[in-house]
């Protein structure tokens, strides 16, 4: 409870979705936990609401314990009682403020002295000594990034709240800076929420992961849980599982479940489900490829393919396959010359019982 943030929310908007959220998240310093999810999911409505900006009807939100609101007990903290630090997803500087003028905005109650003190030791955290004068238009959209983060913890946040932090950059920029936003975030000690629809963004930048669809929670736990084990379909394509076809289990022993897709038996780990009609998930990176055998195998996961296509990714190779259904792997430019893959080429393809991840079929 007390290093915990509570969140049990539903917001209907009229004519339009409702947002339902029951969640229960760690709120210790330098804590990340993200919002992710698709467009509409519902991630920033909750975001909103932590920040006091929007009103759920009915619900609760308590953080370390305090209530901020509360539909049944009439609690509604203002944002300013919340003291959360809120970025959104454009930074909104003021254009007529200079940088400093901007950090310094929230901390009119402050005297000039505390005021200059608490920006100049933002300004050097986030190393923007140097860039106190100059207007929102002068800065990168890296440095405004940083500047709009500086003005949201300058009121020293209990709470910081970041919506798509990095979504006004270009490519290359969003790159450099999610590691550096992760390692800032971990230096400022402050528990943290982040909205993004990115995925590279919330395996870099969370400690837990919320994934949204359609207005509701699908899942909850620490990130890498969430991707490698996903409940339901929803967060197997959410997460950018490349293989995910309907399967049926045919057998379940010692821990191994037995599943018809295709044409073929796959082994999976035995996972806690109850039907037998299931989504088989495999990620494209857990799939090994090797020369095509001569004589057949009955060795787990071990399929014949031809491939069907290839596309450059990086230093990686995204392989499609036809494995009697469709199967996607990647592998090192390096393997790829090695085992001489183009189109039409037949291979094998390998993968361990524990990256065949089950999920119910609705
Ligand atoms: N003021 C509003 N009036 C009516 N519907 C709204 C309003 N605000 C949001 N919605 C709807 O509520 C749902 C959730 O919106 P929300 O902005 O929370 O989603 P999101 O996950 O943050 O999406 P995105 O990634 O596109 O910002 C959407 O279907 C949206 O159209």
């Amino acid at each position: 409870m007390a290093d915990t943030l509570v969140v049990d929310l539903e917001k209907r908007f009229p004519g339009g979705p409702t947002v339902r959220a029951a969640l229960e998240l760690r709120a210790t310093p330098g804590r990340v936990a993200v919002l992710f999810g698709p467009s509409g999911a519902g991630k920033t409505t909750v975001l909103r609401c932590l920040a006091g900006l929007e009103r759920a009807e009915r619900g609760r939100i308590l953080f370390h314990g305090e209530p901020w609101w509360d539909a049944a007990a009439r609690v509604d903290l203002p944002p300013q009682r919340r003291r959360v630090g809120y970025l959104f997803q454009d930074y909104a500087l003021f254009p007529h403020l200079t940088a400093e003028q901007n950090v310094q905005y929230g901390l009119a109650h402050l005297p000039a002295a505390e005021r200059r003190e608490r920006s100049r030791s933002l300004f050097s955290l986030l190393r923007l000594e140097g860039l106190e004068g100059r207007g929102p238009r002068e800065l990168s959209g890296g440095q405004q990034q940083r500047v709009a983060l500086a003005r949201a913890l300058a009121i020293r946040p209990r709470l910081l709240l970041l919506d798509e932090p990095l979504s006004a950059l270009d490519a290359p920029s969003r790159e450099q800076l999610r590691g550096e936003l992760r390692r800032m975030l971990r230096e400022l000690g402050v528990p943290t929420v982040v909205v993004t629809h990115d995925r590279l963004e919330a395996l870099a930048l969370g400690d837990d992961l919320v994934a949204m669809e359609g207005g509701r929670v699908c899942q909850v736990g620490p990130v890498a849980d969430v991707f490698n084990h996903p409940v339901e379909l929803a967060v197997a394509r959410m997460t950018g599982i490349e293989t995910v076809l309907p399967g049926k289990v045919l057998r379940r022993e010692e821990g191994l479940a037995t599943v018809a897709v295709g044409p073929h038996h796959l082994t999976a780990l035995e996972p806690s489900l109850g039907g037998d009609t299931v989504f088989v998930c495999i990620r494209a990176e857990d799939v090994t490829l090797g020369p095509p055998e001569s004589s057949p195998t009955s060795a787990r996961n071990r399929l014949p393919c031809t491939v069907v296509s290839l596309s450059l990714e990086g230093a990686l190779v995204r392989v499609a396959l036809d494995a009697g259904f469709p199967l996607v792997a990647r592998v090192t430019r390096f393997s790829c010359e090695e085992l001489g893959l183009a189109e039409g080429k037949p291979v094998t393809a390998t993968f361990k019982a524990p990256s065949v991840r089950l999920v119910p079929h609705p």
